[in-house]
């Protein structure tokens, strides 16, 4: 790894310097070759193992813990900042630079009294879900690794811990603006300092005055739009939209309580703690929208209101926008249509919005019936799902509507080999990750881990002998919620 240090080296009142605590028996667990070519590394080896499970310096790092502040669940927390995530500095690749973080490399100032760990289990998954989503081209941050240790930690019984490498494009999030804005003397000069380090950084585009500052604002509002446009038309949830979990890139960050939806459930809540089910899967687009209005309020005292404001109204239409065009590729709408190109969003919108209610009321998988309609054959009056369907009549009627919409298809074959390659056949059902998880708890076998990322590289693809990893949870493993105590 080859180390920049322009977060270090520039915004010296923005973090803490401390060194991670090393495990023990520090071990592999999980290695991405594909995050690893984006730092210009190849394969994994001992003196990389030491160094990314903190028994060993490595070589230009500089170690430090980031402050931030944030809104969680709703209420204003004036100081967080990175409990368990320590940051090595920006390694440099063949595309640009990324963070590495050591996420459970142990306490840091902003630990409060948590012991800056991370279990294997979180570590586990986060390993598996960053890499899962980007292989789905959601915008996230990455993960190299996730190393794993004899070391004990205490949750609500004894567990062991682990590290996951992050790699990050940034790790600047939301709360930093705030935590400049409300709980720093000085604010204005250190949030202009910030700012004009994230314009530098990740816009260079843009300059360094208001115009700038207005744009740049009005490109963190589409960003965010964007990235939870994703997430809706892949069916993930995040689980805890905290404004220190957003990043100022709008890559989807923190990976906690997370769940790829089985059965699609509108209201489905995968956070154990989130008992009035404000992080619910469908209340994703307003909470987004609400945490744009945290940080445009953060904001002010650099930016205009009115520009604040104007931007956020962009959030609405630009999420609805990026939306539809996922969900049209998944099923085959084109877009050469003699509407106007508004009103047919909105009739599109609403087939889509039939179909997934339709699927709520039956409650049938997501991934699974969309890659189904995906192999429909279009001039046929059957589809598959119908028979899945309690109300036929409702089905039928969504049916020619949508076939009407779909038009006449020359070369079918062609048509649902396209729609394969938006119907992911095989997600990360949280009952694989948990399966995988307990082989390594009881017979520290790593082999459902491997084989589970080698999958979901490849999420779109028929695979010989993998038809198991794409059926439904088995019983136990329906709507499992999981716990914060990551
Ligand atoms: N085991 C822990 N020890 C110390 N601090 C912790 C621990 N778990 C969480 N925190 C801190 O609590 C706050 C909220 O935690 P949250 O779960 O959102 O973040 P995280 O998963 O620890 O890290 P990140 O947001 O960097 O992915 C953060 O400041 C985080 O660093
Ligand atoms: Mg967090």
């Amino acid at each position: 790894m080859r180390f920049k240090q322009d977060f270090f080296e520039q915004l010296d009142s923005f973090y803490t310097q401390v060194y991670p605590q090393g495990i023990s028996n520090p071990h592999w667990l999980g290695w991405s070759d594909d995050a690893a070519k984006l730092i210009g590394l190849e394969k994994p080896n001992d003196a990389l193992l030491m160094q990314l499970s903190a028994n060993a310096a490595a070589p230009g790092a500089s170690y430090y813990a980031q402050v931030y502040s944030g809104h969680q669940f709703g209420g204003y927390t004036p100081r967080l900042g990175d409990g368990r995530s320590i940051i090595l500095g920006e390694a440099i690749g063949p595309n640009g630079a990324w963070d590495v973080a050591l996420k459970g490399g142990g306490p840091t100032p902003y630990s409060r009294h948590g012991d800056g760990r991370a279990v294997m289990r979180s570590a586990v998954r986060e390993f598996l879900v960053s890499e899962a989503l980007a292989a789905l081209s959601v915008p996230t941050s990455r993960a190299l690794a996730v190393i794993g240790s004899d070391l004990p930690v205490w949750r609500e019984s004894q567990e062991t811990a682990a590290i996951t490498v992050r790699l990050a494009k940034s790790h600047i999030r939301f709360g930093h603006f705030e935590y400049f804005c409300y709980s720093e003397k000085g604010a204005p000069d250190k949030l202009i300092q910030l700012l004009n380090f994230t314009l530098a950084q990740h816009f260079p585009h843009l300059t360094a005055d208001a115009a700038g500052y207005k744009q740049w604002f009005v490109e963190v509002v589409q960003s965010t739009a964007k990235m939870i446009a994703h997430w809706q038309a892949v069916g993930f949830a995040h689980g805890v939209m905290n404004t220190d979990n957003m990043s100022i890139l709008g890559d989807t960050f923190d990976f906690g309580p997370f769940a790829f939806l089985d059965t699609f459930k509108e209201d489905f809540i995968c956070n154990h703690s989130d008992h009035d089910g404000r992080y619910a899967f469908g209340q994703q687009p307003g909470i987004g929208l609400w945490n744009l209005k945290r940080l445009a309020q953060a904001l002010t005292p650099i930016i205009p209101s009115d520009d604040l404001i104007a931007a956020l109204n962009t959030y609405q239409p630009s999420l609805v926008s990026h939306y539809v065009s996922l969900m049209r590729a998944k099923l085959g709408l084109s877009t050469d249509s003699c509407l106007d190109s508004a009103e047919q969003e909105k009739q599109d919108l609403a087939l889509i919005s039939q179909f997934t209610v339709m699927l709520d009321n039956n409650q049938l998988d997501y991934s699974n019936s969309l890659r189904k309609m995906g192999q429909v054959d279009i001039s046929s009056q059957y589809s598959p799902l119908r028979d899945d369907m309690l109300n036929v009549s409702e089905f039928d009627r969504w049916y020619q509507a949508y076939q009407a919409r779909v038009g006449d298809v020359a070369d079918v074959a062609a048509w649902q080999q396209q729609r394969n390659l938006h119907n992911p056949k095989y997600i990360l059902r949280n009952y694989l990750a948990q399966e995988a998880i307990i082989d390594i708890e009881e017979k520290a076998d790593n082999s459902k881990l491997l084989q589970l990322q080698q999958l979901l590289t490849r999420p779109y693809d028929e695979q010989p002998d993998m038809d198991h990893y794409a059926k439904r949870p088995p019983d136990w493993g329906q709507g499992l919620v999981m716990s914060c105590s990551s």
